[in-house]
């Protein structure tokens, strides 16, 4: 739930790795889901992206300022349709740092330059992974909206244990940045039927994540 009678508090799940539920009220869901549905039409479609073993993702993504695609960052959506990748909005800079404020980390020199938008439907997954192809190690910014997920947040070292397994409900904030930043992480499930038809999504989930490429 977007705005629950009795919010739960802000967590840390691992050193540098804090959770804040319902950080983002229905309003500016609404006007997340808006946008994400105007950045999915293009320049640049929304994909599943091909991974090196011929697979494509279960999930969707479209990139705004910098196209992210397995393991690399382009301006251009070369493995799309060459297309030049839409600009990041000076707003969602604002956003980050707002995000990274509300997780109780440094906040004023955060610029992110990328944001990377997941939709997952129903059956869609995404295997533990480090976010490791930005040569920035600035923390990662993550905000959901819609169906609630089940979110695995481990260590640095390994796919396996340790890890937490997180409930990322509708207006949820994660962040994950410093000892955390290069921890593998995951989402082995979404929820169906979870989504606040208020935020304008009533099914699926978006993952919408600000990043600092570090790249020129
Ligand atoms: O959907 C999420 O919560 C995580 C997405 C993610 O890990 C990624 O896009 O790299
Ligand atoms: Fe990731």
């Amino acid at each position: 739930m977007s705005s629950p009678l009795f919010p739960l508090p802000t967590r840390t799940v691992a050193p540098g790795a804090v959770h804040v539920p319902g950080w983002l009220d229905v309003g500016r869901q609404r006007e997340l889901v808006d946008a994400c549905r105007g950045w999915a039409r293009g320049p640049v479609p929304m994909r599943a992206a091909r991974l090196p073993s011929g697979h494509r993702m279960s999930v969707r993504t479209v990139c705004l300022g910098w196209h992210w695609y397995p393991y690399a960052y382009s301006r251009t959506a070369d493995d799309v349709d060459g297309t030049r990748v839409a600009p990041f909005p000076e707003w969602l800079g604002e956003l980050g740092r707002a995000a990274l404020a509300a997780a109780g980390e440094p906040a004023d020199a955060y610029d992110p330059d990328t944001a990377l938008i997941n939709f997952y439907d129903e059956h869609a997954k995404m295997g533990m992974h480090q976010d490791k192809d930005e040569r920035s190690r600035e923390p990662v910014v993550s905000l959901s909206i819609g169906d609630t997920c089940v979110f695995r947040f481990g260590n640095p070292e390994s796919r396996g244990q340790p890890y937490t397994d997180v409930e990322l409900g509708s207006g949820d904030l994660f962040v994950f940045g410093g000892p955390s930043r290069l921890a593998f992480h995951g989402v082995p499930a979404v929820r169906p039927g979870t989504a606040d038809p208020e935020t304008g999504l009533s099914s699926g989930r978006i993952n919408i994540t600000l990043r600092v490429t570090g790249l020129g």
